[in-house]
């Protein structure tokens, strides 16, 4: 068996990444948590006890958990890894020409766990002065203008949310262009990663997207040619017999389905793409917030969203760079005929209550479960109308209780990044 690799939805989950909430959490303030796709402030410790229960659950369980911290920090101590991170986060994009090599030459100063921290946590001008040369206010009128409690790195919050910055496709993962800026740079830190750690540099694995190699002799990745094409985690699902779903939403574009379906076709590692429409919206930000697994024959989705949606199929065509498009008759079809099952025999089971309290349930990720294996899912407490539906659906439902984690609109599912899961 291969180390890493993701064949389906529900199979047993044996590796996964997280995120546990850390100083990045700490920065959200009333006035930069819109931006930082937050709807709230949270209460930092009480954000990692939950987090802690959830873990606890998934390792109860025989999963292997793996947090983005200890992984960046090991990774980081890789040669090569420090100068890759630094010159890929540190850009005139990012901080201005004129304090590119005065920021960088910082952050080289400092040791390979507090660089972690700042990669994800950021850095604001009264930290980097520890590290940095007195030069720095002289040259750059960032460092100028910027006040002492004002990042000169912005901190990366949604770190917490693992599924959208990289996606595990099969044999080969995506490391995904984000849609906003305020997410981009963490695909920087899970490049990293990827990169570098020694756990990934010794498996065997492909790159899909972009199209490159372990370490830095292939070196396509800029962080700046992120234009249009934008996809995130949360739109894209395996689900078994050589078939990826995707949504077209809020995050993840057309454009960028088709690179990525002509780049699996290209590989073989897939036959069929089913890329599903969703409206451009907050709440339904990623297909993942209105619709998941939950056993081989078992779905939850949000009602108002999924039966209205429009889906198409994607195939390989005759042309290698040809893409056969049609559309679908509707997203659940396409799904069961996908799995192999009758669409009379998919369990379809809506958001628990009225028409209020699903809406609600929703909101609060509801819809958002993580399975550990066929028929076990972790689910919010909170969501109690939605947990008794799936109960009497006979799925197995661990309950966490995701107040603080979840103001920044996501549970279980976006919460984990499948580093390896069965068929
Ligand atoms: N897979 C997911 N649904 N992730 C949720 C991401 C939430 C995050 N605050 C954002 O807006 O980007």
């Amino acid at each position: 068996m291969n180390a890493f690799g993701v064949h389906s939805e529900v199979g047993r989950l044996r590796k996964v990444m997280v995120h546990r909430p850390d100083l990045s959490l700490k920065r959200l303030t009333p006035s930069n948590r819109d931006e930082l796709l937050f709807d709230d402030v949270l209460w930092v410790e009480q954000a990692q006890r939950e987090h802690d229960q959830f873990v606890a659950e998934m390792r109860k369980r025989g999963v292997e958990v793996f947090h983005v911290h200890d992984l960046l920090t090991k990774a980081l101590k890789t040669p090569g890894a420090r100068q890759w991170a630094i010159s890929h986060t540190v850009s005139p994009y990012t901080v201005g020409p004129a304090a590119v090599e005065s920021v960088q030459r910082a952050l080289e100063n400092m040791s390979a766990e507090a660089l972690a921290t700042h990669l994800i946590g950021g850095v604001t001008r009264a930290e980097l002065m520890q590290y940095a040369d007195r030069d720095l206010f002289v040259h750059s009128l960032v460092a100028s203008t910027t006040p002492d409690s004002a990042f000169i790195l912005p901190p990366l919050p949604n770190h917490l949310f693992t599924r959208d910055s990289s996606c595990w496709l099969y044999g080969g993962v995506s490391l995904n262009p984000m849609f906003w800026p305020s997410r981009q740079l963490e695909t920087v830190n899970i490049g990293v990663i990827y990169r570098f750690h020694p756990m990934f540099r010794e498996a065997k694995f492909d790159f899909w997207y972009p199209d490159a190699g372990h370490g830095e002799e292939h070196d396509e990745f800029d962080i700046q040619s992120f234009g249009r094409s934008a996809i995130e985690g949360g739109d894209v699902m395996p689900i078994g017999n050589r078939t990826v779903l995707i949504g077209v939403s809020e995050r993840t574009t057309a454009q960028m389905v088709e690179v990525l379906s002509r780049r699996l076709f290209e590989k073989g590692a897939v036959d069929r793409v089913i890329a599903v429409e969703l409206e451009k919206k907050r709440s339904y930000m990623h297909l993942d917030v209105v619709f998941t697994f939950m056993d081989r024959d078992a779905v939850t989705i949000y009602p108002k969203v999924i039966d209205t949606t429009k889906a198409f199929s994607i195939r390989p065509g005759h042309k290698p760079w040809v893409l056969d498009v049609t559309e679908e008759r509707s997203f659940l079809g396409a799904v069961s005929d996908a799995l192999g099952v009758k669409q009379k025999d998919l369990r379809v089971v809506t958001t628990g209550g009225d028409a209020a309290q699903q809406e609600r349930e929703q909101w609060d990720s509801g819809n958002n479960v993580v399975a550990l294996s066929p028929g076990v899912v972790v689910a919010y407490s909170k969501n109690v109308y939605s947990n008794q539906k799936y109960r009497e659906a006979g799925i197995d439902v661990v309950e966490i209780d995701g107040f603080e984690v979840g103001k920044g609109r996501g549970g279980g599912h976006c919460m984990t990044c499948p580093l390896l899961r069965d068929p």
